[in-house]
């Protein structure tokens, strides 16, 4: 089976769809019981948050993909090692509870048990815990792993912002399935009687779809009349160099868009802007740049390109997958709906 032939990657498909979809239930229902009075929130060495809703949604992603693919690493962002101290304890019970209500919820069509469900021991505590380490593997350049960010955007899922339950699969350095879910997204760019929730998929050279939450409804992206004048850019200042992409979009008359998560590369996808531009914020006290993680590109990259666009870095380097957990030098990302645009903003960014 070559890697564009119809069939390709159709169990991961489906695996990774049910793998996201059990997990946004978990965002979910963290947002609506528990996030509002911000006492499920660790803050990680970097001073990151995480919740409760960052460690069971691996859980469970990691939990589904092992049962599926038991010899496939799993590249993710979150560790158990601070849900172990005894510090944590309710943490710890909170994350186990909810991880096992959503492996636990009734299948839907086209879900296969052994997909989710696995045995009691499966459920425990402990083995929720070392599901979540699953996700340790250092990635690198010739092999196929699973990249997981069970909550991108955690900063946006606080704010009742966008946020995106990220997954991807790569295989000898190229990404060939991305699946994000976006439960804050509306399924109509343009209208929000259709509702709220949407999954974003894309295998290589089988283009890319929008589903609803529930999984109906498949929309061939771009599907929204392109819209050419809106920069898509991170909402957290510290995560990119603002007046930098401030004089680029000056540049090219168009207007800043500031969102959280890879939900920026969604709705680039689907045609709701020109261009996601995300560029290094400046370093201070000789401080190393920080570098990029594969997780937090990789879904976001495939369902662009899939969808016609063109990403690269701000060099016009191609994104490189395949060198561990961070990008090395691959540093500010230029995604776009077209070809020609993507010369322009490369351009713009040199003058800038
Ligand atoms: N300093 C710095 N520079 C660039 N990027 C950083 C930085 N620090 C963190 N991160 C990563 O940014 C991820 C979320 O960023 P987004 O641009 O998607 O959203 S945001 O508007 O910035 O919140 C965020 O992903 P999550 O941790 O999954 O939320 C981080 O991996
Ligand atoms: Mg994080
Ligand atoms: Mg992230
Ligand atoms: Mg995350």
């Amino acid at each position: 089976m070559s890697l564009t032939s119809p069939e390709a990657f159709s169990v991961e498909k489906r695996v990774a769809i049910a793998a996201v979809r059990r997990a946004c239930l978990v965002t979910c229902t963290v947002f609506n019981q528990l996030v509002r009075d911000r006492t499920d929130t660790l803050k990680k060495e970097d001073e990151s948050p995480v919740t409760v809703g960052d460690y069971a949604a691996q859980a469970v992603i990691n939990t589904i993909l092992k049962n599926a693919f038991p010899k496939d690493p799993i590249v993710g962002e979150e560790g158990a090692d601070a849900l172990r101290q005894e510090s944590n304890a309710r943490l710890r019970e909170r994350v186990v509870s909810l991880a096992i209500n959503a492996l636990q919820e009734d299948l839907i069509d086209g879900e296969k048990a052994q997909w989710g469900l696995g045995s009691q021991h499966e459920r425990s505590s402990e083995a929720l815990l070392k599901a979540i380490d699953e996700g340790n593997d250092m990635g690198g350049p010739n092999k196929r792993m699973w990249t997981v960010d069970p909550i991108d955007g955690t900063k946006g899922f606080l704010r009742g912002g966008q946020y995106a339950v990220c997954l991807s699969l790569i295989v000898n350095s190229q990404v060939v399935l991305g699946v994000i879910g976006c439960p804050n997204i509306q399924i109509h760019p343009a209208s929000s009687d259709e509702g709220k929730g949407c999954i974003f998929v894309a295998v290589r050279g089988q283009g890319a779809f929008q589903i609803t939450l529930s999984g109906t409804g498949a929309i061939k992206l771009p599907y929204f009349p392109s819209e050419k004048s809106y920069v898509l850019q991170s909402e957290e200042p510290k995560h990119s160099n603002i007046p930098l992409i401030r004089r680029v979009s000056d540049e090219l008359h168009l207007t800043e868009w500031g969102m959280d998560s890879q939900a920026k590369y969604c709705c680039l996808a689907r045609g709701e802007g020109a261009v996601y531009l995300r560029m290094p914020a400046p370093t201070v006290g000789g401080k190393q740049p920080y570098e990029e993680r594969i997780w937090d590109h990789a879904p976001g990259s495939i369902l662009v390109e899939e969808a016609g666009g063109k990403i690269t870095d701000s060099e016009g380097a191609p994104l490189r997958f395949g060198l561990g957990r961070g990008m090395g030098e691959n540093r500010g990302f230029v995604a776009t709906v077209d070809e020609e645009l993507h010369g322009r903003v490369l351009s713009a960014i040199k003058r800038a």
